[in-house]
């Protein structure tokens, strides 16, 4: 096994809190507890350091609010529904890492790369990290994902360092979570599992929480039956089965079913719901398209600088952390080009290699909108050691998303500031367009603006029209949507030579003097 070292300021410490408590915790017991083990907060820094502020970030007004929220965050579990309360209770304070990789010296950098990342998801969710394991294993043992001796390892390292969970750097099977959990005798999730908390704890929007709520449930339900099977193989196969008679139904498998009923009306509901918030944003989006206002959607890796870049283009004030996935809810703000267009720019929920596919889902609709930009920003943390996987990883999900493939992508390398210059000439000989900027030097931004303003869609018709004095409201329609070259005023009206779309173009006809 490889020790990585996942903070250099705390190495990992062997015997450091209470080692006989994970041991003393019943191996049944921690089976027992049904509902997965999704994670909490309790914290530490992201291995590159503590969020930094610029000037161009704005006012972040969503900041102390995100700061408070944590603070009070254990105490959210006034919830009837049971699943939403046990997602809400189980906390993570120390947690130690495992991955496996498949041999050669790539597939351990990559390994280790997607360690560290594990540790940032960790760290983001709240947890102090205090050890990361990579095994080499050709594949993952079916029943406890490790092998047997390396489990055993793990578990010594675990009581070592008086860790209360593990976190594994893949989906876990529910059985193989539960091999895990009988042999290192504390909690394990896996990474789907630590990034749905973290969705948790960040959505903000009505429409944000029920969708990673469902994402959650979607999650839960397919452990639970796993659950349930063992319990009936348990009952001797007498369940179910028409002659079993009263009483052969165990407590257990009862509150299964039960439980399973619940998750599945509760996901009902909270599709109902989604579907009913579309519309919404659904008018938003025709009225800005009527309004012929152009979109560019902002999208990229998690911790790229997608909302620190927004807030460098149109000083939006929006929420800006080193933390993974700061930005649940899609952000909308409308900037100008030089020229005077008005045009929209969307922030969007960051990716991660392995999104789970339930939040891919769930967040469908929001994903959608990304379909339908006149412009993609694709930002890249350049500065990052794989760029390129992380524009891979972006890629995969959005290659998902209906009409992604027709908007003109621009890659936004981002973090100029601290990047590699040779790292940056390899992405940009990788790919076909792209811009370097720094949303913290505000090097390149200007660049980015002059290449939006080129790229973003012109008004179809040419007008050179005189608007009657009466008719400030088109004048003022001209200047808010169109593109004006000249206005000139003269005795019997604004003289306006621009570029208009064809709707406000027909209005100005029939009133032009
Ligand atoms: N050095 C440097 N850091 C940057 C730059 N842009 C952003 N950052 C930092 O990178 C971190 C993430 O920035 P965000 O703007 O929150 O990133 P995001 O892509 O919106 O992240 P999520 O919403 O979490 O997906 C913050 O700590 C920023 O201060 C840059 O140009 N240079
Ligand atoms: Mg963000």
């Amino acid at each position: 096994m490889t020790h990585i070292p996942t903070d250099p300021e705390h190495p990992a410490t062997p015997a450091a809190a209470t080692p006989d408590e994970p041991a003393a915790r019943d191996a049944q017991a921690i089976a027992n507890d049904v509902v997965a083990r999704v994670l909490a907060r309790a914290g530490t820094a992201r291995s590159e350091g503590a969020t930094v502020h610029t000037a161009h970030d704005g006012d972040q007004l969503d900041l102390a609010e995100r700061s408070a929220l944590r603070r009070v965050a254990g105490l959210s579990t006034e919830l009837d529904d049971v699943t939403e309360v046990e997602y809400r209770q189980l906390r993570l304070e120390k947690v130690v890492l495992v991955g496996l990789y498949p041999g050669g010296e790539h597939a351990a950098r990559e390994a280790e790369v997607s360690l560290r990342e594990l540790a940032a998801l960790a760290e983001t969710a709240g947890s102090q990290v205090l050890d990361g394991l990579l095994q080499k294993r050709a594949k993952p043992d079916p029943g406890t994902f490790l092998g047997s001796g390396k489990a055993a390892e793990l578990a010594d390292v675990v009581a070592a360092t008086g860790a209360d969970t593990v976190v594994v750097d893949t989906e876990l099977a529910p059985s193989q979570r539960r091999g895990l959990e009988d042999i290192v005798k504390v909690k394990v999730v896996d990474r789907t599992a630590l990034i749905l908390d973290i969705f948790a704890q960040h959505a903000k929007s009505r429409e944000g929480k029920a969708q990673v709520e469902l994402a959650q449930l979607e999650y839960l339900l397919p452990r639970l039956r796993g659950w349930g099977e063992s319990m009936s193989r348990q009952a001797g196969g007498q369940v179910g089965g028409a002659g079993a008679g009263m009483g052969s139904r165990g407590p257990g498998e009862t509150k299964i079913e039960l439980d399973r009923r619940r998750i599945r009306n509760r996901m009902a509901k909270l599709r109902r719901e989604i579907a009913a918030m579309a519309p919404s944003r659904e008018t938003k989006r025709l009225d800005r398209r009527r309004h012929a206002i152009p979109n560019v959607a902002i999208a990229g890796y998690t911790n790229a600088g997608k909302s620190s870049l927004l807030n460098a283009l149109t000083d939006a004030g929006v929420l800006v952390e080193n933390a993974l996935f700061a930005t649940l809810d899609p952000t909308v703000r409308r900037a100008r080009t030089e020229d005077g267009r008005v045009y929209t720019l969307a922030d969007t929920v960051g990716f991660v290699r392995h999104l789970p596919h339930q939040l891919v889902e769930a967040f469908r609709s929001t994903l959608e909108e990304v379909g339908d930009a006149a412009l993609l920003l694709h930002v890249v943390d350049a500065s990052h050691p794989d760029p390129e996987g992380q524009i891979d990883a972006v890629r995969e999900v959005l290659a998902e998303i209906p009409g992604v493939e027709d908007v003109p992508e621009v890659v936004v390398l981002n973090k100029a500031d601290v990047a590699d210059p040779e790292v940056v000439g390899r992405v940009q000989r990788r790919e076909r367009r792209t811009v370097v900027v720094s949303a913290h030097s505000g090097e390149g931004v200007a660049e980015l603006k002059a290449l939006v303003a080129a790229e973003l869609p012109r008004p179809a018709v040419e007008i050179d029209v005189v608007v009657p004095y009466s008719r400030g409201d088109l004048v003022h329609r001209v200047h808010e949507n169109g593109e004006l070259a000249t206005e000139e005023h003269l005795a019997e009206g604004t003289r306006l030579q621009g570029r208009v779309d064809a709707a406000l173009a027909a209005e100005l006809s029939r009133v032009a003097v």
